[in-house]
Protein backbone atom coordinates (compact mmCIF):
# COMPACT_ATOMS: atom_id res chain seq x y z
CA UNK A 1 0.00 0.00 0.00
CA UNK A 2 1.50 3.45 -0.61
CA UNK A 3 1.73 5.51 1.71
CA UNK A 4 1.64 9.53 1.87
CA UNK A 5 1.94 12.18 4.47
CA UNK A 6 1.16 15.28 4.66
CA UNK A 7 3.23 17.83 6.95
CA UNK A 8 0.62 20.74 7.66
CA UNK A 9 -2.88 20.30 8.44
CA UNK A 10 -4.18 23.63 7.45
CA UNK A 11 -7.00 24.93 4.79
CA UNK A 12 -4.79 23.04 2.04
CA UNK A 13 -3.32 20.05 3.69
CA UNK A 14 -6.48 19.06 5.31
CA UNK A 15 -8.74 19.37 2.22
CA UNK A 16 -6.49 18.30 -0.28
CA UNK A 17 -5.52 14.88 1.70
CA UNK A 18 -8.95 14.39 2.55
CA UNK A 19 -9.73 14.00 -0.67
CA UNK A 20 -6.99 12.25 -2.29
CA UNK A 21 -7.96 9.48 0.50
CA UNK A 22 -11.75 9.53 -0.35
CA UNK A 23 -10.73 9.38 -4.32
CA UNK A 24 -7.91 6.79 -3.16
CA UNK A 25 -9.47 4.07 -1.35
CA UNK A 26 -5.81 1.73 -1.35
CA UNK A 27 -3.72 4.82 -0.57
CA UNK A 28 -2.82 5.67 3.27
CA UNK A 29 -3.00 9.25 3.76
CA UNK A 30 -1.57 10.50 7.36
CA UNK A 31 -1.80 14.13 8.26
CA UNK A 32 0.35 15.57 10.56
CA UNK A 33 0.97 18.61 12.39
CA UNK A 34 3.14 20.41 15.07
CA UNK A 35 -0.31 21.87 16.73
CA UNK A 36 -1.79 19.36 18.85
CA UNK A 37 -5.43 21.56 19.12
CA UNK A 38 -5.83 21.29 15.44
CA UNK A 39 -5.20 17.87 15.21
CA UNK A 40 -7.29 17.23 17.79
CA UNK A 41 -10.04 18.92 16.10
CA UNK A 42 -9.72 17.48 12.40
CA UNK A 43 -10.65 14.11 14.76
CA UNK A 44 -13.18 15.31 16.44
CA UNK A 45 -17.25 16.81 15.16
CA UNK A 46 -15.76 20.03 15.09
CA UNK A 47 -13.21 20.72 12.42
CA UNK A 48 -10.82 23.47 12.57
CA UNK A 49 -11.71 25.29 9.42
CA UNK A 50 -15.60 25.55 7.69
CA UNK A 51 -15.38 24.63 3.96
CA UNK A 52 -18.41 23.52 2.67
CA UNK A 53 -18.45 19.75 1.89
CA UNK A 54 -15.56 18.64 3.72
CA UNK A 55 -16.82 17.27 6.80
CA UNK A 56 -18.77 14.93 4.57
CA UNK A 57 -15.52 14.04 2.93
CA UNK A 58 -13.64 13.38 6.46
CA UNK A 59 -16.25 11.49 7.73
CA UNK A 60 -16.14 9.36 5.50
CA UNK A 61 -13.22 8.12 5.01
CA UNK A 62 -11.24 9.28 8.65
CA UNK A 63 -10.51 5.94 10.56
CA UNK A 64 -9.99 3.59 7.35
CA UNK A 65 -7.49 5.16 4.86
CA UNK A 66 -7.26 8.92 6.82
CA UNK A 67 -5.73 9.76 9.74
CA UNK A 68 -4.59 12.91 11.44
CA UNK A 69 -1.68 12.66 13.88
CA UNK A 70 1.37 14.79 15.99
CA UNK A 71 2.95 11.83 15.69
CA UNK A 72 4.83 13.53 12.76
CA UNK A 73 8.17 11.85 12.57
CA UNK A 74 7.03 8.34 12.20
CA UNK A 75 4.29 8.85 10.05
CA UNK A 76 7.17 10.75 7.65
CA UNK A 77 9.80 7.83 8.12
CA UNK A 78 6.94 5.58 6.53
CA UNK A 79 5.58 7.03 4.09
CA UNK A 80 6.54 7.19 0.53
CA UNK A 81 5.34 10.30 -0.62
CA UNK A 82 5.43 13.55 1.87
CA UNK A 83 3.45 16.31 0.91
CA UNK A 84 4.72 19.77 2.80
CA UNK A 85 1.80 22.40 3.22
CA UNK A 86 3.46 24.31 5.89
CA UNK A 87 2.91 28.22 6.57
CA UNK A 88 5.28 30.57 4.14
CA UNK A 89 4.26 33.95 5.97
CA UNK A 90 5.83 37.05 4.67
CA UNK A 91 9.06 37.74 6.32
CA UNK A 92 8.92 40.75 9.08
CA UNK A 93 12.57 40.94 10.17
CA UNK A 94 15.89 41.63 8.25
CA UNK A 95 16.73 40.83 4.81
CA UNK A 96 13.51 41.12 2.51
CA UNK A 97 11.10 41.98 5.29
CA UNK A 98 7.97 42.74 4.08
CA UNK A 99 8.05 41.22 1.04
CA UNK A 100 9.98 37.76 0.65
CA UNK A 101 8.65 34.64 1.75
CA UNK A 102 10.04 33.36 5.50
CA UNK A 103 10.77 29.56 4.52
CA UNK A 104 11.59 28.59 8.91
CA UNK A 105 8.51 26.35 8.40
CA UNK A 106 9.52 24.51 5.22
CA UNK A 107 13.50 24.61 6.15
CA UNK A 108 12.36 22.90 9.40
CA UNK A 109 10.24 20.46 7.82
CA UNK A 110 12.90 19.61 5.35
CA UNK A 111 15.56 19.11 8.01
CA UNK A 112 13.25 16.85 9.92
CA UNK A 113 12.51 14.74 6.76
CA UNK A 114 16.49 14.32 6.36
CA UNK A 115 16.64 13.38 9.82
CA UNK A 116 14.05 10.52 10.17
CA UNK A 117 13.63 8.87 6.53
CA UNK A 118 15.43 5.50 6.08
CA UNK A 119 13.70 4.80 2.51
CA UNK A 120 13.59 6.62 -0.96
CA UNK A 121 10.89 9.32 -0.65
CA UNK A 122 8.89 12.06 -3.21
CA UNK A 123 8.88 15.07 -1.28
CA UNK A 124 6.03 17.32 -2.74
CA UNK A 125 6.38 20.87 -2.72
CA UNK A 126 2.43 21.87 -1.77
CA UNK A 127 3.01 24.94 -0.18
CA UNK A 128 3.55 28.24 -2.02
CA UNK A 129 7.40 28.99 -2.26
CA UNK A 130 9.39 31.63 -3.99
CA UNK A 131 10.96 30.76 -7.25
CA UNK A 132 13.77 27.74 -7.06
CA UNK A 133 12.70 26.69 -3.52
CA UNK A 134 12.98 23.25 -4.56
CA UNK A 135 16.86 23.56 -5.26
CA UNK A 136 17.39 24.87 -1.64
CA UNK A 137 15.25 21.71 -0.43
CA UNK A 138 16.94 19.30 -2.09
CA UNK A 139 20.52 20.52 -0.30
CA UNK A 140 19.24 20.16 2.55
CA UNK A 141 17.69 16.65 2.26
CA UNK A 142 20.66 15.32 0.44
CA UNK A 143 23.52 17.04 2.35
CA UNK A 144 23.47 13.94 4.66
CA UNK A 145 21.36 11.86 2.67
CA UNK A 146 22.64 8.37 4.01
CA UNK A 147 22.30 6.86 0.55
CA UNK A 148 18.62 8.02 0.48
CA UNK A 149 17.28 9.19 -2.69
CA UNK A 150 15.17 12.23 -2.46
CA UNK A 151 12.93 13.03 -5.28
CA UNK A 152 11.77 16.55 -4.87
CA UNK A 153 8.26 17.55 -6.73
CA UNK A 154 6.72 20.98 -7.32
CA UNK A 155 2.88 20.27 -6.81
CA UNK A 156 1.12 23.87 -5.98
CA UNK A 157 -2.27 24.28 -4.87
CA UNK A 158 -5.00 25.99 -6.43
CA UNK A 159 -8.14 25.55 -4.47
CA UNK A 160 -9.88 28.92 -3.57
CA UNK A 161 -11.58 29.00 0.11
CA UNK A 162 -15.44 28.03 0.51
CA UNK A 163 -15.24 26.19 -2.72
CA UNK A 164 -12.44 23.68 -2.01
CA UNK A 165 -14.07 20.59 -1.79
CA UNK A 166 -15.57 21.37 -5.43
CA UNK A 167 -12.02 22.94 -6.51
CA UNK A 168 -10.13 19.63 -5.73
CA UNK A 169 -12.96 17.34 -7.06
CA UNK A 170 -12.70 18.85 -10.32
CA UNK A 171 -9.56 20.61 -10.70
CA UNK A 172 -9.19 23.17 -14.13
CA UNK A 173 -5.56 21.72 -13.95
CA UNK A 174 -3.02 19.79 -11.57
CA UNK A 175 0.20 20.99 -12.11
CA UNK A 176 3.32 18.92 -11.40
CA UNK A 177 6.92 20.27 -11.60
CA UNK A 178 10.12 18.24 -11.32
CA UNK A 179 13.43 17.83 -12.70
CA UNK A 180 13.77 16.60 -16.11
CA UNK A 181 16.20 13.38 -15.11
CA UNK A 182 15.17 9.79 -15.60
CA UNK A 183 14.54 9.64 -11.52
CA UNK A 184 12.78 13.29 -11.55
CA UNK A 185 10.31 11.92 -14.86
CA UNK A 186 9.80 8.76 -13.02
CA UNK A 187 8.48 10.76 -9.54
CA UNK A 188 6.00 12.93 -11.67
CA UNK A 189 4.94 9.56 -12.95
CA UNK A 190 3.97 8.26 -9.32
CA UNK A 191 2.34 11.67 -8.09
CA UNK A 192 0.70 11.48 -11.52
CA UNK A 193 -1.12 8.09 -10.63
CA UNK A 194 -2.43 9.61 -7.48
CA UNK A 195 -4.54 12.41 -9.27
CA UNK A 196 -5.45 9.98 -11.89
CA UNK A 197 -7.50 8.29 -9.97
CA UNK A 198 -9.92 11.24 -10.30
CA UNK A 199 -8.33 14.06 -13.06
CA UNK A 200 -8.81 13.53 -16.36
CA UNK A 201 -5.51 12.73 -18.19
CA UNK A 202 -5.22 16.28 -20.08
CA UNK A 203 -6.29 18.42 -16.97
CA UNK A 204 -2.65 16.96 -15.39
CA UNK A 205 0.29 19.14 -16.44
CA UNK A 206 3.81 17.97 -16.03
CA UNK A 207 6.38 20.99 -16.29
CA UNK A 208 9.85 21.89 -15.24
CA UNK A 209 10.47 22.68 -11.19
CA UNK A 210 10.85 26.24 -11.84
CA UNK A 211 7.70 26.49 -14.18
CA UNK A 212 5.54 25.04 -11.78
CA UNK A 213 6.69 27.54 -8.54
CA UNK A 214 6.45 29.96 -10.74
CA UNK A 215 3.04 29.52 -12.19
CA UNK A 216 1.52 29.28 -8.77
CA UNK A 217 2.94 32.88 -8.42
CA UNK A 218 2.07 33.74 -12.07
CA UNK A 219 -2.10 32.79 -10.99
CA UNK A 220 -2.57 34.43 -8.12
CA UNK A 221 -0.67 37.59 -9.55
CA UNK A 222 -3.23 37.67 -12.38
CA UNK A 223 -5.81 36.80 -10.39
CA UNK A 224 -5.53 39.42 -8.11
CA UNK A 225 -4.58 41.94 -10.83
CA UNK A 226 -8.25 41.44 -12.35
CA UNK A 227 -9.59 42.87 -9.43
CA UNK A 228 -7.27 45.56 -8.64
CA UNK A 229 -8.23 46.29 -11.96
CA UNK A 230 -11.90 46.51 -11.54
CA UNK A 231 -11.56 48.26 -8.63
CA UNK A 232 -9.41 50.98 -10.34
CA UNK A 233 -12.76 51.16 -12.63
CA UNK A 234 -14.88 51.68 -9.70
CA UNK A 235 -13.40 54.52 -8.84
CA UNK A 236 -13.65 56.16 -12.11
CA UNK A 237 -17.36 54.97 -12.52
CA UNK A 238 -18.28 56.69 -9.22
CA UNK A 239 -16.15 59.86 -10.43
CA UNK A 240 -18.43 59.78 -13.87
CA UNK A 241 -21.42 57.96 -13.40
CA UNK A 242 -20.86 54.86 -14.56
CA UNK A 243 -21.84 51.69 -12.78
CA UNK A 244 -19.08 49.02 -12.95
CA UNK A 245 -21.32 45.79 -12.80
CA UNK A 246 -22.50 47.21 -15.76
CA UNK A 247 -18.76 47.97 -17.29
CA UNK A 248 -17.73 44.50 -15.78
CA UNK A 249 -20.68 42.64 -17.77
CA UNK A 250 -19.78 44.30 -20.85
CA UNK A 251 -16.22 43.64 -21.25
CA UNK A 252 -16.82 40.18 -19.01
CA UNK A 253 -18.68 39.37 -22.74
CA UNK A 254 -15.63 39.98 -24.92
CA UNK A 255 -14.35 35.61 -25.14
CA UNK A 256 -10.84 36.89 -24.56
CA UNK A 257 -11.39 38.62 -21.20
CA UNK A 258 -14.06 36.31 -19.53
CA UNK A 259 -16.83 36.78 -17.09
CA UNK A 260 -15.26 35.39 -14.01
CA UNK A 261 -13.45 37.47 -11.20
CA UNK A 262 -14.52 41.01 -12.43
CA UNK A 263 -16.84 41.82 -9.22
CA UNK A 264 -15.90 45.31 -7.86
CA UNK A 265 -15.27 45.45 -3.97
CA UNK A 266 -14.14 46.54 -1.11
CA UNK A 267 -10.71 45.02 -1.67
CA UNK A 268 -9.30 41.38 -2.24
CA UNK A 269 -8.21 39.66 0.97
CA UNK A 270 -6.95 35.98 1.93
CA UNK A 271 -3.63 34.81 3.22
CA UNK A 272 -2.46 33.80 -0.64
CA UNK A 273 -3.38 37.21 -3.23
CA UNK A 274 -0.94 40.00 -1.34
CA UNK A 275 1.92 37.59 0.29
CA UNK A 276 2.48 36.06 -2.99
CA UNK A 277 2.77 38.87 -5.08
CA UNK A 278 5.29 40.52 -2.26
CA UNK A 279 6.89 37.28 -2.79
CA UNK A 280 6.79 38.04 -6.65
CA UNK A 281 7.96 41.31 -6.25
CA UNK A 282 10.69 40.36 -4.17
CA UNK A 283 12.00 37.74 -6.88
CA UNK A 284 11.68 40.00 -9.62
CA UNK A 285 13.63 42.51 -7.67
CA UNK A 286 16.60 40.20 -6.60
CA UNK A 287 17.13 39.54 -10.50
CA UNK A 288 17.23 42.50 -11.31
CA UNK A 289 14.06 43.54 -12.57
CA UNK A 290 12.74 46.79 -10.62
CA UNK A 291 10.09 48.01 -13.70
CA UNK A 292 8.28 44.15 -13.29
CA UNK A 293 8.51 44.25 -10.10
CA UNK A 294 6.97 48.28 -9.56
CA UNK A 295 4.41 46.38 -12.08
CA UNK A 296 2.75 44.20 -9.65
CA UNK A 297 3.58 46.20 -6.38
CA UNK A 298 0.96 47.99 -8.13
CA UNK A 299 -1.94 45.65 -7.80
CA UNK A 300 -0.97 45.94 -4.05
CA UNK A 301 -1.18 49.08 -4.19
CA UNK A 302 -4.64 49.99 -5.60
CA UNK A 303 -5.95 47.15 -3.39
CA UNK A 304 -4.87 49.32 -0.11
CA UNK A 305 -6.05 52.21 -1.97
CA UNK A 306 -9.75 50.85 -2.54
CA UNK A 307 -9.97 49.85 1.74
CA UNK A 308 -8.90 53.74 2.41
CA UNK A 309 -10.83 54.93 0.00
CA UNK A 310 -13.64 53.05 1.36
CA UNK A 311 -13.11 54.08 4.67
CA UNK A 312 -12.94 57.58 3.89
CA UNK A 313 -16.02 57.20 2.05
CA UNK A 314 -17.79 56.19 5.27
CA UNK A 315 -16.47 59.05 7.38
CA UNK A 316 -16.82 61.89 4.86
CA UNK A 317 -20.46 61.27 4.66
CA UNK A 318 -20.89 61.46 8.31
CA UNK A 319 -20.46 64.93 8.03
CA UNK A 320 -16.70 64.22 8.45
CA UNK A 321 -16.36 62.34 11.87
CA UNK A 322 -17.65 58.93 13.18
CA UNK A 323 -16.36 59.21 16.36
CA UNK A 324 -18.39 58.40 19.04
CA UNK A 325 -21.35 57.17 16.31
CA UNK A 326 -22.03 53.15 16.37
CA UNK A 327 -21.22 51.70 12.75
CA UNK A 328 -22.29 48.03 12.12
CA UNK A 329 -20.06 45.64 10.26
CA UNK A 330 -21.51 42.86 8.66
CA UNK A 331 -18.98 40.38 7.39
CA UNK A 332 -15.51 39.89 8.37
CA UNK A 333 -14.28 37.02 6.63
CA UNK A 334 -12.49 37.41 3.59
CA UNK A 335 -14.83 36.20 1.64
CA UNK A 336 -18.40 34.34 1.62
CA UNK A 337 -18.53 30.53 3.05
CA UNK A 338 -15.53 30.71 4.56
CA UNK A 339 -14.55 31.74 8.40
CA UNK A 340 -11.02 32.56 7.11
CA UNK A 341 -10.12 36.40 8.17
CA UNK A 342 -6.07 36.06 6.87
CA UNK A 343 -5.64 39.87 5.33
CA UNK A 344 -9.88 40.24 5.30
CA UNK A 345 -10.42 43.75 3.76
CA UNK A 346 -12.83 44.34 7.14
CA UNK A 347 -9.40 43.96 9.44
CA UNK A 348 -8.19 47.46 7.58
CA UNK A 349 -11.60 49.08 7.35
CA UNK A 350 -12.86 48.14 10.99
CA UNK A 351 -8.93 49.53 11.70
CA UNK A 352 -9.35 52.83 9.42
CA UNK A 353 -12.92 53.23 11.69
CA UNK A 354 -11.74 52.77 14.77
CA UNK A 355 -9.16 55.40 14.11
CA UNK A 356 -11.31 58.09 13.81
CA UNK A 357 -13.23 56.55 17.01
CA UNK A 358 -16.03 54.49 16.07
CA UNK A 359 -18.02 52.48 17.93
CA UNK A 360 -17.70 49.32 15.65
CA UNK A 361 -20.68 46.68 16.26
CA UNK A 362 -19.42 43.41 14.37
CA UNK A 363 -21.24 40.01 13.32
CA UNK A 364 -20.20 37.57 10.52
CA UNK A 365 -21.99 34.22 10.87
CA UNK A 366 -18.65 32.02 10.70
CA UNK A 367 -16.26 34.11 13.20
CA UNK A 368 -15.93 34.10 16.50
CA UNK A 369 -15.58 37.31 18.37
CA UNK A 370 -11.97 36.09 19.80
CA UNK A 371 -11.08 35.51 16.32
CA UNK A 372 -12.29 39.74 15.84
CA UNK A 373 -10.47 41.28 18.73
CA UNK A 374 -7.31 38.58 17.87
CA UNK A 375 -7.18 39.96 14.30
CA UNK A 376 -7.42 43.59 15.11
CA UNK A 377 -5.11 43.43 17.83
CA UNK A 378 -2.21 41.78 15.14
CA UNK A 379 0.67 43.10 13.54
CA UNK A 380 0.95 42.69 9.94
CA UNK A 381 1.65 39.26 8.93
CA UNK A 382 1.63 37.67 12.59
CA UNK A 383 -1.65 35.53 11.32
CA UNK A 384 0.42 33.63 9.22
CA UNK A 385 2.49 31.61 11.58
CA UNK A 386 1.75 28.49 13.40
CA UNK A 387 -1.57 29.56 16.32
CA UNK A 388 1.25 28.18 18.93
CA UNK A 389 3.61 30.94 17.87
CA UNK A 390 0.98 33.61 17.63
CA UNK A 391 0.49 36.64 20.72
CA UNK A 392 -1.79 35.75 22.53
CA UNK A 393 -5.17 36.72 23.25
CA UNK A 394 -5.55 40.79 23.45
CA UNK A 395 -7.06 42.37 25.99
CA UNK A 396 -10.53 43.42 24.32
CA UNK A 397 -10.86 46.13 22.22
CA UNK A 398 -13.34 48.29 24.34
CA UNK A 399 -14.72 50.18 20.96
CA UNK A 400 -15.49 46.83 19.41
CA UNK A 401 -18.43 44.52 20.39
CA UNK A 402 -19.03 41.38 18.35
CA UNK A 403 -22.55 40.06 18.11
CA UNK A 404 -24.43 37.13 16.42
CA UNK A 405 -27.27 38.53 15.15
CA UNK A 406 -27.03 41.84 11.65
CA UNK A 407 -30.36 42.97 13.77
CA UNK A 408 -28.40 43.18 16.95
CA UNK A 409 -25.25 45.06 14.97
CA UNK A 410 -27.41 47.14 13.58
CA UNK A 411 -29.72 48.40 16.14
CA UNK A 412 -29.48 51.96 16.99
CA UNK A 413 -26.09 52.23 14.41
CA UNK A 414 -25.24 55.67 12.33
CA UNK A 415 -24.18 53.10 9.22
CA UNK A 416 -23.68 49.56 7.88
CA UNK A 417 -20.95 48.47 6.34
CA UNK A 418 -20.82 45.15 4.41
CA UNK A 419 -17.95 43.52 4.45
CA UNK A 420 -18.58 40.00 2.90
CA UNK A 421 -21.00 38.58 0.53
CA UNK A 422 -22.70 35.87 2.82
CA UNK A 423 -25.93 35.40 0.87
CA UNK A 424 -28.05 36.16 4.26
CA UNK A 425 -27.08 39.90 3.98
CA UNK A 426 -29.10 40.08 0.58
CA UNK A 427 -32.10 38.54 2.79
CA UNK A 428 -32.12 40.83 5.85
CA UNK A 429 -35.54 43.01 6.36
CA UNK A 430 -33.79 46.01 5.90
CA UNK A 431 -36.77 47.97 6.88
CA UNK A 432 -36.69 46.83 10.03
CA UNK A 433 -33.02 47.72 10.65
CA UNK A 434 -33.94 51.23 9.47
CA UNK A 435 -36.49 51.43 12.21
CA UNK A 436 -34.24 50.40 14.63
CA UNK A 437 -31.30 52.88 13.70
CA UNK A 438 -30.23 56.62 13.73
CA UNK A 439 -31.19 58.82 11.35
CA UNK A 440 -29.97 59.55 8.28
CA UNK A 441 -29.28 56.07 8.33
CA UNK A 442 -26.10 54.75 5.74
CA UNK A 443 -25.76 51.51 4.33
CA UNK A 444 -21.99 51.39 2.66
CA UNK A 445 -22.08 48.42 0.70
CA UNK A 446 -18.58 46.66 -0.05
CA UNK A 447 -19.72 44.26 -1.94
CA UNK A 448 -22.69 45.52 -3.79
CA UNK A 449 -25.09 42.98 -2.23
CA UNK A 450 -27.85 45.00 -1.46
CA UNK A 451 -30.57 46.03 -4.23
CA UNK A 452 -29.77 50.18 -3.28
CA UNK A 453 -32.72 51.14 -4.88
CA UNK A 454 -34.86 49.37 -2.46
CA UNK A 455 -33.02 50.43 -0.03
CA UNK A 456 -32.99 54.30 -1.15
CA UNK A 457 -37.01 54.09 -1.22
CA UNK A 458 -37.34 52.40 2.73
CA UNK A 459 -34.76 55.67 3.42
CA UNK A 460 -31.29 54.84 3.20
CA UNK A 461 -28.83 57.08 2.25
CA UNK A 462 -26.62 54.25 0.42
CA UNK A 463 -23.19 53.70 -1.10
CA UNK A 464 -22.19 50.94 -3.58
CA UNK A 465 -19.02 50.30 -4.74
CA UNK A 466 -18.68 51.40 -8.41
CA UNK A 467 -21.92 52.93 -9.03
CA UNK A 468 -23.16 56.27 -10.00
CA UNK A 469 -23.77 57.98 -6.08
CA UNK A 470 -26.63 59.06 -4.08
CA UNK A 471 -27.33 63.14 -4.61
CA UNK A 472 -26.10 63.08 -0.42
CA UNK A 473 -22.30 62.10 -1.19
CA UNK A 474 -21.48 63.27 -4.75
CA UNK A 475 -20.13 66.33 -3.01
CA UNK A 476 -18.29 64.72 -0.70
CA UNK A 477 -14.53 64.09 -1.54
CA UNK A 478 -13.41 59.92 -1.00
CA UNK A 479 -9.54 60.51 -1.16
CA UNK A 480 -7.67 57.93 -0.26
N1 LIG B 1 -5.25 28.73 2.12
C1 LIG B 1 -5.33 28.58 0.82
O1 LIG B 1 -6.38 28.76 0.23
C2 LIG B 1 -4.12 28.18 0.02
C3 LIG B 1 -4.30 27.75 -1.30
C4 LIG B 1 -3.17 27.38 -2.03
C5 LIG B 1 -1.91 27.41 -1.45
N2 LIG B 1 -1.76 27.82 -0.17
C6 LIG B 1 -0.41 27.76 0.42
O2 LIG B 1 -0.34 26.54 1.19
C7 LIG B 1 0.49 26.73 2.36
C8 LIG B 1 -0.29 26.40 3.60
O3 LIG B 1 -1.39 27.28 3.68
P1 LIG B 1 -2.59 27.02 4.68
O4 LIG B 1 -3.62 28.03 4.34
O5 LIG B 1 -2.96 25.58 4.68
O6 LIG B 1 -1.88 27.38 6.07
P2 LIG B 1 -2.34 27.01 7.54
O7 LIG B 1 -1.74 27.99 8.45
O8 LIG B 1 -3.82 26.81 7.56
O9 LIG B 1 -1.68 25.56 7.81
C9 LIG B 1 -0.31 25.34 7.92
C10 LIG B 1 -0.11 24.29 9.02
O10 LIG B 1 1.27 23.88 9.03
C11 LIG B 1 1.62 23.58 10.37
N3 LIG B 1 3.08 23.55 10.49
C12 LIG B 1 3.95 24.59 10.35
N4 LIG B 1 5.21 24.13 10.47
C13 LIG B 1 5.14 22.79 10.67
C14 LIG B 1 6.11 21.77 10.87
N5 LIG B 1 7.42 22.05 10.83
N6 LIG B 1 5.69 20.51 11.08
C15 LIG B 1 4.37 20.21 11.12
N7 LIG B 1 3.39 21.14 10.92
C16 LIG B 1 3.78 22.42 10.70
C17 LIG B 1 0.94 24.67 11.19
O11 LIG B 1 0.79 24.32 12.54
C18 LIG B 1 -0.39 24.81 10.44
O12 LIG B 1 -1.42 24.02 11.02
C19 LIG B 1 0.98 28.17 2.27
O13 LIG B 1 2.22 28.17 1.61
C20 LIG B 1 -0.06 28.85 1.40
O14 LIG B 1 0.47 29.96 0.72
C21 LIG B 1 -2.84 28.19 0.59
O1 LIG C 1 -14.33 39.19 -8.57
C1 LIG C 1 -13.82 39.06 -7.45
C2 LIG C 1 -13.31 37.83 -6.98
C3 LIG C 1 -12.73 37.79 -5.71
N1 LIG C 1 -12.66 38.91 -4.95
C4 LIG C 1 -12.00 38.84 -3.63
O2 LIG C 1 -10.70 38.30 -3.79
C5 LIG C 1 -10.32 37.60 -2.62
C6 LIG C 1 -9.80 36.22 -2.96
O3 LIG C 1 -10.86 35.42 -3.41
P1 LIG C 1 -10.65 33.95 -4.01
O4 LIG C 1 -9.58 33.97 -5.01
O5 LIG C 1 -11.97 33.47 -4.44
O6 LIG C 1 -10.24 33.12 -2.71
P2 LIG C 1 -8.86 32.49 -2.18
O7 LIG C 1 -9.22 31.38 -1.29
O8 LIG C 1 -7.97 33.57 -1.67
O9 LIG C 1 -8.18 31.82 -3.48
C7 LIG C 1 -7.10 32.42 -4.18
O10 LIG C 1 -5.88 32.14 -3.53
C8 LIG C 1 -5.61 30.72 -3.37
C9 LIG C 1 -4.33 30.62 -2.55
O11 LIG C 1 -3.18 30.68 -3.30
C10 LIG C 1 -5.50 30.09 -4.75
O12 LIG C 1 -5.21 28.69 -4.59
C11 LIG C 1 -6.81 30.30 -5.51
O13 LIG C 1 -6.69 29.75 -6.82
C12 LIG C 1 -7.09 31.79 -5.59
O14 LIG C 1 -8.36 32.01 -6.20
C13 LIG C 1 -11.53 37.60 -1.71
O15 LIG C 1 -11.40 38.61 -0.74
C14 LIG C 1 -12.68 37.90 -2.64
O16 LIG C 1 -13.78 38.51 -2.01
C15 LIG C 1 -13.15 40.11 -5.41
O17 LIG C 1 -13.07 41.13 -4.72
N2 LIG C 1 -13.72 40.15 -6.65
Amino acid sequence: MVKICCIGAGYVGGPTMAVIAIKCPAIEVVVVDISKPRIDAWNSDTLPIYEPGLDEVVKACRGKNLFFSTDVEKHVAEADIIFVSVNTPTKTRGLGAGKAADLTYWESAARMIADVSKSDKIVVEKSTVPVKTAEAIEKILTHNSKGINYQILSNPEFLAEGTAIDDLFKPDRVLIGGRETPGGQKAIQALKAVYAHWVPEENIITTNLWSAELSKLAANAFLAQRISSVNAMSALCEATGADVSEVSYAIGKDSRIGPKFLSASVGFGGSCFQKDILNLVYICECNGLPEVANYWKQVIKINDYQKSRFVNRVVSSMFNTVSGKKVAVLGFAFKKDTGDTREAPAIDVCNGLLGDKAQVSIYDPQVTGEQIQRDLAMNKFDWDHPMHLQPTSPAALKQVSVVWDAYEATKDAHAVCILTEWEEFKKLDYQKIFDNMQKPAFVFDGRNVVDAAKLREIGFIVYSIGKPLDAWLKDMPAVA
